[in-house]
């Protein structure tokens, strides 16, 4: 007969692994969280394919506390003391997306847009962290008190973290205490237009206006980033054109020549110059948002850099995915300023961005409600100018882009890095010891059609020309700041983005 004890003793043994299985199990977890889908604080993420600031390795990503804490080369090396892995195997792992050009609408045109739709849209793309313009939303964001109300309209409602612009007008250029308290109150740099902006309460400064910001911006340093495009001729687009067919893009395409953009970008290369090491703006630096023209106008860019100009330039993936020869007539979807140019353009501008001339992308998303995009009118010239798109940054620029040769790390410097460094975002940009657990996990090679079944989180799907577009590049989890924010379709219950303040 077996002695008791020795009958009873694998029960025990097997009961107290359980209980120190689950122990271990249970240590990390957070109870109730609903700001993630993967309830954890510490965490591996394992993938054949991590696009890290060393370049691309197999192996695992260790995050606590939403930080990463350890990058291990060798997929399936966690270590033993690994409790949670998330194993994604050929799945590609990348720092979360930074799109620092989005106009959420918010307070004042939640009909545009919004915080919710626009930064669950941004979740659902892999986008991390979104810069929003100090324009559409209304008031627009031009003093510290109209910042105040924006952080107070974003509060529980951002699913990413949000960073903010300031507008530099007229006003507050001339008034420099406005601007200063502006930046005082958080705004990570100010944006301007040399045309004007289609809202009200956001008027154009010349070039002037811009001479008087900047060395307030030098002593913050922090950045002006310009619309740059100053109208040729005294009379309106609109006045001009009439006789030519509103519902053929040409007609609009015509209205906003590139030397609308050369005109800007010359007048800010002569203030660039001073913005050099040693002169009197330094510390001052300019961004050229959305650059359409890749003749003279970047070849005006490039020239001030190699010159040692605090300058930069963006370009949009509208810019570098469409071409004026092939937008239908009456599809307004396509409208924006500057218009999207010819093939050739598009193929020039492509070259810019891959040898780094361009320094970064942005989507410029910048929706507004159907109506004003006159979608049944299809007139080019009335309609709203602003393409839809921010769920869509990372497919449409992998789709087009592998086709010249894109690389991920290529992909992961235009949206992350770049963008991170430019927008003094700290702790962000790359997969990296110490900085932010902002990731996506995406398939490059899944390819989908962006049907009327595919889950679009943007508050008007209609208005986006890349609806019925067949997409290579499928985003299957974001994490921000170590949260599961979406996975497979579905986003966290709470919005748990961050409110990103310069200090
Ligand atoms: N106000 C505004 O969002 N304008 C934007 N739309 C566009 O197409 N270009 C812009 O600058
Ligand atoms: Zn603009
Ligand atoms: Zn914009």
């Amino acid at each position: 007969m077996v002695p008791l004890l020795w009958r009873v003793l694998p029960i025990l043994v097997l009961l107290i692994s359980f209980a120190l299985f689950f122990y271990q199990h249970d240590s990390h977890k957070v109870e109730g969280d609903e700001c993630t889908l993967f309830p954890y604080t510490h965490y591996w993420i394992s993938s054949k394919r991590i696009v890290t600031s060393q370049g691309i390795i197999s192996g695992s990503v260790e995050i606590n506390e939403g930080k990463i804490v350890s990058i291990v080369e060798g997929y399936g090396k966690q270590g033993n003391s690994v409790q949670q892995v998330l194993d994604y195997g050929e799945a590609v792992v990348m720092p979360g997306l930074i799109d620092v050009h989005v106009h959420l609408d918010e307070p004042g045109r939640t009909n545009w847009e919004g915080f919710v739709t626009g930064t669950k849209a941004a979740a659902a793309g892999g986008v991390t962290t979104v810069v929003d313009m100090p324009l559409n939303n209304h008031p627009t964001t031009v003093s510290k008190e109209t910042l105040e109300l924006k952080l107070e309209a974003a509060e529980n409602k951002i699913y990413v973290d949000v960073g903010f612009w300031g507008g530099l007008i007229p006003e507050n250029a001339l008034n420099t205490s406005i601007l200063e308290g502006l930046l005082d109150a958080g705004v990570l740099g100010v944006k301007s237009f040399m045309c004007p902006s289609g809202i009200d309460d956001f008027p154009m400064t010349t070039i002037d206006h811009i001479k008087e910001g900047l060395p307030v911006l030098a002593k913050y340093r922090r950045p002006l980033i310009v619309h740059a495009e100053i109208q040729q001729d005294s009379k309106s687009p609109l006045e001009l054109y009439s006789n030519g067919d509103p519902h053929v893009y040409k007609t609009y395409l015509d209205t906003r020549p590139p030397s609308w953009e050369e005109a800007a970008v010359k007048e800010l290369v002569d203030v660039t110059k001073d913005t050099v090491i040693g002169g009197p703006l330094e510390g001052a630096h300019v961004h050229i948002v959305h650059l359409s023209d890749s003749s003279a106008s970047l070849n005006l860019i490039k020239e001030a850099k190699r010159r040692g100009d605090s300058i930069s330039v963006e370009t949009c993936p509208h810019y570098l995915a469409f071409s004026s020869e092939e937008i239908p007539d009456k599809d307004t979807r396509y409208k924006c300023s500057p218009p999207i140019r010819d093939a050739l353009n598009k193929e020039k501008l492509w070259e810019a961005v891959l040898d780094g001339s361009i320094d970064l992308l942005s989507s410029d998303h910048s929706p507004t409600v159907p109506e004003l995009k006159l979608l049944k009118e299809g007139d080019f010239l009335k309609a709203w100018g602003g393409i839809s798109s921010l769920q869509f940054d990372l497919p449409v620029t992998w789709s087009n882009g592998k086709k010249h040769g894109l690389t991920l790390e290529q992909l992961s410097l235009l949206w992350s890095q770049k963008p991170a460094a430019f927008a003094g975002l700290e702790l962000k940009g790359a997969i990296a010891i110490g900085n932010h657990a902002d990731i996506v996990v995406w398939q490059p090679e899944l390819e989908f059609d962006l049907d009327d079944d595919y889950p679009v989180f943007l508050k008007h799907p209609s208005l986006s020309a890349y609806m019925g577009k067949r997409l290579s590049g499928k985003v299957i989890d974001t994490f921000v700041r170590g949260n599961l924010v979406f996975k497979d379709g579905k986003h966290a219950a709470a919005a748990c983005g961050v409110q990103i303040l310069a200090k």
